[in-house]
């Protein structure tokens, strides 16, 4: 008999509509029910517009919802008070598409933040704590470098160190590598991955690269307009789903699996050639820089169908 297991994050028939300048109210989200159980990665998948990040504001009330509950560990988040919701959030880290590191303060610094936001650390506490985190993500070496001194997959892992300093039960990813170049999102992937299986990190992250969702998520939920269409186990994704979304899933898991078969230089052929994500926009030219190169791009990678390497390194990951 297999144990139920409470989830981590329970959302109840959360709405949440927005003002538009001439009054009426935009519905950005409708009426969503999702629950992530503890250790799941969940991807939040839709179009532009979709509501995927208002979705994930709304799991740490940085979006209040008009309507429905939240929960998340046990913790009714809406009915809290100012005071309970602070310490609350310290179990709800969260990193950004850019990053948000504050800029006149270093890597250690930035680390230190949330931590120094709350009393009960000492100086020694505070300074193991960030020597920790950032050896976590491989920065050990750049805890006195400011922001503008670092790539842009450094400083998005100096924003994950930040976040897993008070040792959160989740952390929510709003588009974590959009602004990365493919080479850099794969090894931010690894990271993510290795911060869910080694700390058992809970990971909900919003991103419109199906490619990410294929590398990274055990499970992946679909919204359009705001409403949630449908939920799926990514590894049962053919036998599961059902959106054209989900479809265009399928198809990328199909490609990934014949790259997997072919020799490696016809595997790279194909992956260059083949169509990336319907999500994305038209294919740009891929940087195969490496982690310490910088990458402040906006635009969005065209990872295409995710080599086998990345698959195989981030399965080893997941094992
Ligand atoms: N603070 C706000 N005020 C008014 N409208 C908002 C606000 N935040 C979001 N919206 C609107 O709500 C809708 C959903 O936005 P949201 O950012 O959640 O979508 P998304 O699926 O994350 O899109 P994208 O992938 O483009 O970031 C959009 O139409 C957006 O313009």
């Amino acid at each position: 008999m297999t144990a139920v297991v409470d989830p981590l994050i329970r959302l109840d028939g959360v709405s949440k509509s927005f003002a538009l300048p001439d009054g009426r109210r935009f519905d950005a989200v409708r009426d969503v029910s999702l629950s992530v159980r503890p250790g799941e990665i969940l991807g939040l998948i839709g179009r532009s517009g979709a509501g995927k990040s208002t979705l994930l504001r709304l799991i740490n009330l940085l979006e209040r919802p008009d309507a429905g509950l939240v929960r998340v560990a046990g913790r009714e988040l809406t009915t809290l008070p100012a005071k309970d919701l602070r310490l609350a959030r310290q179990r709800i880290g969260m990193i950004f598409q850019q990053f948000n590191l504050l800029q006149n303060a270093t890597a250690a610094e930035n680390v230190a933040f949330p931590l120094r936001l709350h009393a009960g650390h000492s100086r020694a506490q505070v300074a193991d704590r960030v020597a920790e985190c950032l050896a976590l993500v491989g920065l050990a070496d750049k805890a006195d470098s400011y922001p503008a001194q670092l790539s842009g997959g450094q400083k998005q892992r100096v924003a994950i160190a930040r976040a897993l300093a008070p040792r959160p039960d989740v952390l929510l990813c709003d588009e974590p590598t959009s602004a990365l170049d493919a080479e850099t999102t794969r090894e931010l992937l690894a990271t993510l991955a290795d911060v869910n299986a080694r700390l058992g990190v809970t990971l909900v992250i919003v991103t419109h690269e199906l490619e990410v969702v294929h590398a990274l998520c055990r499970r992946a939920a679909v919204i359009a307009d705001g409403r949630l269409v449908e939920q799926f186990d990514v590894a049962n994704a053919a036998r599961q789903a059902a959106s054209p979304l989900a479809l265009e899933l399928v198809r990328l898991q199909r490609q990934a699996a014949i790259a997997d078969q072919v020799p490696s230089h016809a595997a790279t052929s194909h992956a260059v050639s083949s169509p990336t994500s319907i999500l994305s926009p038209a294919p740009t030219a891929t940087s195969t820089s490496t982690s310490t190169s910088t990458s402040t791009s906006t635009s969005t990678p065209s990872l295409a169908a995710p080599s086998a390497p990345l698959v195989s390194s981030l399965e080893a990951l997941r094992a």
